[in-house]
């Protein structure tokens, strides 16, 4: 008889001093064999996740975690069994990696992760390893050349900004393909992502690293509109918005409202949680949030946070 509890997989995402990420290849005997993983394994019967993942470190690669939080959790139907992927940034840890059980092991730069070859699980995986826990979406220039804009925008980047969303419904698209360009000069020595909430066809004509689709941009798409790796997210509401956003092959999504202006519109951390459990890509929760909810987002599932008015 099939077994219907998923098995539940622990497994951490550990970055060295140059951000490099461990990896270990599983040996060929094994279910997956001869694929890149990251190092950890199943949890045991009265054990909390985090006690799996210091176990399974410490007998798989003799690395001691002191601190972890939450990345992601995807559930995957193997032909063999369904796995729940439950997968750690490692935050803190100590000992030199080495593969305790004759398994390779590898530091791998984040930008050749996606050229190795894992288990199918781990896709989506790979892009939340990828993509950071903020998500900051632009307020509105005023004109073109806001002086008070891109005071804001070098601010944040000096603040580390990675990820940005740049939103801007009251410019036409010639103002705002002039203001992109502009914000991807400023963004290019750093190296951070900038989104555009336009059409996919103005993201490749200024060259930006991807496009985030509205709701409603996003229920009158069959096909995902960017070639990889260029980046597609988009806003979501309801589950049926995430399963669409996934059967295009959308990358990341923000979900929301958590806290709506109007109490009862709001969706709330129960409602996140219950998508995010079902969500086989990364999820942001956005809506009336600030850095204060980032452990709230990371213990319902999420990616992190994104947002402008508290965040921008
Ligand atoms: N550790 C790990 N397992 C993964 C990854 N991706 C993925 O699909 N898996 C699957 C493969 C296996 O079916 C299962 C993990 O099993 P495992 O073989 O690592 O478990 P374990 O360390 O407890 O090994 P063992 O004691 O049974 O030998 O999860 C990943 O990135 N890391
Ligand atoms: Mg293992």
């Amino acid at each position: 008889m099939a077994n219907l509890t998923p098995l539940h997989v622990v497994a951490g995402v550990v970055r060295n001093a140059q951000g490099d990420i461990l990896l270990a290849r599983r040996h060929v005997t094994k279910e997956q064999g001869d694929l890149w993983e990251f190092p950890g394994g199943k949890r045991e019967q009265g054990e909390e996740p985090e006690q799996t993942l210091v176990r399974e470190f410490q007998e798989e690669v003799d690395i001691t975690i002191q601190r972890a939080r939450p990345l992601i959790r995807i559930r995957h139907t193997y032909t063999y069994r369904e796995v729940l992927l439950d997968v750690w940034s490692v935050e803190q840890f100590s000992g030199t990696a080495w593969g305790r059980e004759g398994q390779s092991v590898e530091w791998c730069a984040p930008h050749l992760l996606r050229l190795r070859t894992f288990p199918a699980a781990n896709y989506p995986i790979i892009n939340a390893v990828l993509l950071p826990a903020i998500y900051i979406i632009s307020t509105e220039p005023l004109k073109q050349n806001d002086p008070q804009f891109f005071y804001q925008l070098e601010k944040q980047i000096d603040n580390g900004l990675q990820l940005l969303q740049f939103r801007a419904g009251s410019l036409n698209d010639y103002e705002y393909c002039a203001c992109a360009e502009k914000i991807l000069t400023l963004c290019e020595p750093t190296k951070v992502q900038v989104l555009l909430h336009r059409t996919p066809q103005i993201v490749l004509s200024v060259g930006a690293h991807g496009v985030h689709l509205s709701q409603t941009a996003l229920l009158n798409l069959k096909e995902r509109p960017l070639k990889k790796p260029l980046w597609v997210a988009s806003s979501c509401h309801t589950l049926a918005d995430i399963q669409h956003a996934q059967s295009i092959g959308v990358d990341f999504l923000t979900l929301g409202a958590i806290r709506a202006p109007e109490p009862e519109n709001s969706l709330g951390w129960f409602n996140f949680f219950t998508c995010t459990e079902s969500a086989k890509i990364p999820v942001f929760a956005v809506g009336g949030l600030q850095y204060e909810d980032m452990s709230f987002a990371w213990a319902h599932g999420g990616q992190g946070i994104a947002g402008r008015q508290h965040l921008w």
